[in-house]
């Protein structure tokens, strides 16, 4: 595999703030990486090292095997950072070309609009279009340069459903013409959506760096709903809720959880064991390394 990026034991601290801790990864050529983790994790910290625009305080990171200082390597990248400040006043192809003139190869503008759902807003102004449209110029313009890699800060921060998709879209039409790209995302569907490796990070650090399947059964984590009363203490459990008499457990060990449920003589009815969604996993994962701290 050919790595495009790569941080090798990278520590970054700002002040007393430890925001990455000694952490590892490579990007290889033509991944879709989804990056997880909660806020403070460190993920936009290792999106602007990757990016060069701030340098490990130890550590090594590489770009297309050089520094990300390198102009020349940074030639090769889109980034979109989570907050962007565009010029109100320029016309939404005024931008474009503004930014596709910083690179030699270039995205042709009608493309670029078209693949991000914006080609009937090529002449509007910045300044009137709706905040999740210019999310989706933001994103857009990460492509401009025609990246071999692009790094997404929540790329879909503030879009609606079908904002949403049609950003989806446009990054996985990217990835399946062979890009590479890293993203970062709040929302665990998109990362299940459109990533086929998932790293997770908390602390600063990889918590794990697998398949989106594998991340969820590395932590084991299943639901187990059922309607009863009032339920005794069981084996395993990270977390209970109850909806409309239906309560439902989140549990490290599902076999156990309902031997013991039948052992203590708890009427129950409607017992299903579904395995978890990602976010679930995520928060099993995050809660037994606050555990460890
Ligand atoms: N410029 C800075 N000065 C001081 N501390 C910072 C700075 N940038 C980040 N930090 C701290 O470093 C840690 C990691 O922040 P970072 O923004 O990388 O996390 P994140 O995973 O991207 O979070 P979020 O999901 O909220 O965007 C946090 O504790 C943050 O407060």
């Amino acid at each position: 595999m050919t790595v495009l990026a790569r941080a090798h034991e990278v520590t970054r601290r700002y002040g007393q703030v430890l925001a990455l801790d000694r952490l590892s990864l490579d990007i290889g050529a033509g991944e879709l990486v989804g990056l997880l983790g909660p806020n403070g994790a460190g993920k936009s910290t290792l999106i602007n090292l990757f990016a060069g625009l701030r340098r490990p305080t130890s550590g090594t990171v590489e770009l297309f095997g050089g520094s990300p200082l390198d102009p020349v390597m940074r030639r090769g990248i889109g980034v979109t950072p989570q907050e962007t400040g565009l010029p109100e006043s320029l016309r939404v192809k005024e931008i474009v070309d503004f930014v596709s003139a910083h690179f030699r190869e270039r995205a042709g503008r009608k493309e670029l609009l078209a693949r991000f759902g914006l080609d009937d807003l090529a002449g509007r102004q910045v300044g009137g279009l709706s905040g999740g449209q210019r999310r989706r110029l933001a994103v857009a313009l990460a492509f401009a340069g025609r990246p071999r890699l692009v790094f997404l800060d929540e790329p879909t921060t503030g879009l609606d459903v079908e904002a949403r998709h049609a950003l989806w879209d446009g990054i996985r039409s990217f990835h399946e013409d062979g890009g590479t790209v890293l993203l970062t995302s709040h929302y665990l569907e998109e990362i299940e959506a459109l990533a086929q490796r998932v790293v997770v990070i908390g602390s600063g650090r990889v918590l794990a760096d697998d398949t989106v399947r594998a991340v969820r059964d590395l932590v084991g984590v299943r639901r187990v709903s059922l309607v009863a009363g009032d339920l005794p203490e069981l084996p395993g459990v990270l977390g209970s809720e109850r909806v409309d008499g239906r309560t439902t457990l989140v549990t490290t060990d599902p076999d156990r959880l309902v031997v013991e449920l039948v052992r203590s003589g708890t009427p129950f009815s409607g017992l299903e064991i579904r395995p978890t969604t990602l976010e679930e996993a995520f928060l099993a994962l995050t809660t037994k390394e606050s555990a460890h701290v």
